[in-house]
């Protein structure tokens, strides 16, 4: 058992903006601090959330059937990772999560927001991240980022304009929670970005 009670921090941003990158530093910094880290993704970390996962990321479908699916694997991510880990006293560092779904699904893909509210609602009985790290970045640097690196996936073949409106999804759930939201300006070079976020750890999350 922690000494000190669990934290559930999530990584959040546009498709290439340096989450990855980062993630496994942060939880190596974290673990310096004697405490146990779980590091997850979304959609994922269970065996079943990974097949569906393979689905979202692969299958063309419309904008309900995907919102169902992100949430079908969010819940029993949570069942199964992110809740007894919580319990265990355990961080929880989470490679996205619910904002994700109002950005992509809310944003770029036009979704009812009040039918996610509701989902959320449903499916996360009031669990939230303690802390999101939003890492932000213009939609055409971060698409310049994702063509140096690997094949694009259903959502990186996607346009600008795409991008542009699941920024803005981010900035508006930025808004809504401020408590919990950090915003981390990507586009500096990446030791710049993990200084922001080490500072971020030490004040926010402790
Ligand atoms: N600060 C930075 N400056 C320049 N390049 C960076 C920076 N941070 C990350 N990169 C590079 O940009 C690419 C995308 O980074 P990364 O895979 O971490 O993004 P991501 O947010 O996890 O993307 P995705 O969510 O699509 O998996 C990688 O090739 C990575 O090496
Ligand atoms: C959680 C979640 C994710 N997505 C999208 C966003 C990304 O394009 C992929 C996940 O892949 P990555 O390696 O993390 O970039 O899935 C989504 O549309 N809705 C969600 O709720």
């Amino acid at each position: 058992m922690s000494s000190t009670p669990g934290r559930f921090i999530s990584f959040e941003g546009i498709d290439g903006a340096g989450k990855s990158s980062h993630i496994e530093s942060a939880a190596a910094w974290v673990r310096d601090r004697g405490q146990t880290v779980v590091v997850t993704r979304e959609p994922g970390g269970t065996r079943l959330a990974e097949q569906l996962r393979g689905l979202v990321l692969g299958e063309a479908m419309d904008p309900l059937t995907e919102t169902l699916l992100v949430f079908a694997a969010r819940r029993d991510h949570l069942q199964v990772v992110i809740e007894p880990a919580l319990a265990r006293g355990d961080w929880v560092l989470c490679d996205r999560f619910t904002d994700a779904t109002f950005a992509y699904q809310g944003g770029g893909r036009g979704f009812d927001l009040t039918v996610l509210d509701r989902l959320e609602d449903w499916v996360q009985q009031g669990r939230q991240p303690d802390l999101t790290v939003w890492f932000d970045l213009p939609p055409p640097v971060a698409a310049e980022r994702r063509a140096a690196a690997r094949a694009p996936d259903r959502f990186e073949r996607q346009d600008e304009a795409f991008f542009t409106r699941v920024r803005d999804g981010y900035a508006r759930r930025c808004m809504q929670a401020p408590h919990r939201f950090a915003r981390i300006d990507s586009e500096h070079p990446r030791e710049a970005v993990w200084q922001s976020i080490r500072e971020l750890l030490e004040t926010r999350a402790w």
